[in-house]
């Protein structure tokens, strides 16, 4: 039974549905090292923003085969390196949204009415009603900067309120923006108009102190700034500064550069400042939502099906993988067949989508083709996560084409690989009942199931030729299962495939080459 590793608080309806499948330790605040030193155990981790999923635990995650992130930001886990190691990363894109947009408009209304101070002097015995007069969200400018999931939310409501609503995001086209509802500004002059700025984008290297003080400068005096989705997006030292001097009115911060906040300048400062502690995202439905989201896709990867939100391979609806799955065969064991053949090392693959496929979604059948080519050197390291980047690396070219024409079968697929020692061309097709036909090899006509072991001959089509091989191979103990000739001309050149009941034994190949009229031999495993 596979074992799944949870290391950070998730709720018990994830832990129910990994439980079908694994056995499930939840093992929360464990130290870096700890961690190293059990999650060679586990085939998979699931975490929440707790954890943070080095490089060196990867690395030391040998049997790991997903990493699930509970919630939406994997910036906790080293993405690449999964990658690399071919685990594949999953999150769950929306089952926080609302959480979190309703976090981050909760923090507007309270630094606008100075709640959770007012609400601390109460406590304390106090009745001042003069300290607390706050204003009014209504008619004010909210500039949002991202137009996601949650920044989408976030307009709707602030619309509902009857706020006027900029954003700033350069990946959203104007029309989006106007549906939502929102007028689409360059940054400057959001920062320049808005009362309340929210964010809620992700942090990259391009995110990362977007805010400075430089933009904080550009704010109005009355302005507030909201930040519940990542730490480190606004400058805390920069952001500390400009409340001090007043340079702004109030900031709300449910994430921090560093978690937990540790020493920060922003802990003294006064009723105009809110900290919660990440808390965006805890809500009991939004708990219930990502831990059974993750945790779907979990048990899915252990049980070999496809994640429905991996971060790190293609991302296709499962419907449409669904659709695809019997090609990605074909497309895997055609890689590995053209792979073979073309033996040493590979620098160009072909792949041709023919027919119905030409209208496909090629990529997983490219990165499928891809799985089957460098399983010969890769074994079970490969697979469709790291496809793409181990080709890379080995420096393999990849090219990608159409061609709607090709009417011979429904769909079908043909790569050509160019390597150190030539170029070798295969092509096939699903049959009628979905069976995977080998249509082509190597320009030559056939039409055959590809087996476990193969023979494949370049020969010239002259009589005796089938019969020498046969007595030979019959010679060697090799029972021939089938065997089929492709040619284009009578007694020109022709292809011989033969399935063979176990692999050839060493040698054979060099003396099926010595048969006259035999000019080139290979075996091959799919
Ligand atoms: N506080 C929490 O607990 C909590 C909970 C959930 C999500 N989050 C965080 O909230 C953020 C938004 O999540 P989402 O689900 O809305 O993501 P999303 O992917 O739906 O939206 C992000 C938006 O940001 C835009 N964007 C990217 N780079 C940008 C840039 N440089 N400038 C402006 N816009 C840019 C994108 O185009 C996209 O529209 C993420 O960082 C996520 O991790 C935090
Ligand atoms: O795990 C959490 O509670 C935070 C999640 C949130 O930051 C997210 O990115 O989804």
């Amino acid at each position: 039974m596979s074992k799944v590793l949870v290391s950070d608080p998730i709720d018990q309806a994830g832990i129910d549905i990994l439980s079908q499948v694994a056995t499930v330790d939840v093992k929360t605040n464990l130290k870096p090292a700890e961690l190293i030193e059990i999650i060679g155990e586990y085939d998979a981790l699931m975490i929440r923003s707790g954890t943070q999923v080095s490089k060196e635990i990867i690395e030391a995650g040998t049997q790991l085969k997903i990493i699930g992130r509970a919630g939406v930001g994997v910036d906790n886990v080293d993405v690449p390196a999964a990658t690399r190691q071919g685990i594949v990363v999953v999150n769950s894109p929306e089952g926080n949204t609302i959480a979190a947009a309703e976090h981050a408009l909760a923090m507007m209304l309270s630094l606008s009415r100075y709640i959770p101070d007012a609400n601390a002097s109460v406590k304390r015995n106090e009745w001042d009603r003069k300290t607390f007069v706050g204003a009014e969200v209504y008619k004010k400018t909210l500039g949002i900067v991202g137009l996601g999931k949650i920044g989408s939310h976030v307009a709707g409501v602030a619309r509902a309120m009857g706020m006027r609503l900029l954003a700033f995001d350069p990946f959203i086209s104007t029309e989006r923006a106007e549906q939502i509802g929102c007028q689409l500004v360059d940054l400057d002059l959001l920062l320049q108009q808005a009362d309340y700025i929210t964010l809620h984008i992700p942090k990259t290297p391009e995110t990362t102190h977007l805010i400075n003080a430089e933009r904080l400068a550009k704010m109005k005096p009355n302005a507030r700034i909201i930040n519940c989705a990542r730490g480190g997006i606004i400058d805390e030292d920069a952001l500390a500064a400009a409340l001090s001097e007043g340079k702004i009115a109030g900031a709300a911060l449910d994430v921090y550069e560093s978690e937990p906040l540790g020493e920060s300048k922003l802990r003294s400062l006064g009723k105009e400042v809110i900290l919660t502690p990440h808390l965006g995202a805890s809500t009991t439905e939004a708990q219930v939502n990502v831990a059974i989201d993750v945790a779907e896709q979990i048990r899915d990867v252990l049980l070999g099906l496809a994640a429905r939100s991996a971060v790190n391979i293609p991302g296709l609806n499962p419907d449409v993988l669904e659709e695809l799955k019997p090609y990605m065969q074909l497309a895997e064991t055609l890689g590995r067949l053209v792979g073979q053949l073309a033996g040493g090392r590979v620098e160009l693959l072909n792949v041709r989508l023919q027919g119905e496929l030409a209208t496909n979604k090629s990529q997983p059948l490219v990165v499928a083709a891809l799985k089957g080519l460098l399983y010969q050197a890769l074994r079970e390291r490969v697979n469709y996560v790291n496809a793409t980047i181990e080709a890379k690396e080995r420096g393999i070219r990849v090219i990608e084409t159409r061609d709607a024409s090709v009417k011979d079968y429904a769909g079908s697929l043909h790569l050509e690989a160019t390597g150190s020692l030539g170029t070798h061309s295969v092509t096939g097709a699903l049959l009628g009942d979905g069976e995977i036909y080998l249509t082509n090899i190597d320009g030559f006509p056939i039409s055959v199931p590809p087996s476990q072991y193969m023979v494949f001959t370049l020969h010239r089509d002259m009589p005796g030729i089938i019969g020498k091989l046969g007595s030979l191979l019959g010679s060697f103990n090799v029972n021939i299962a089938s065997m089929q000739v492709g040619r284009k001309i009578v007694r020109g050149d022709a292809v011989m495939a033969l399935s063979i009941d176990d692999p050839l034994p060493d040698g054979i190949l060099t003396e099926i080459i010595k048969v006259p009229g035999i000019r080139d031999a290979y075996t091959v495993t799919l």
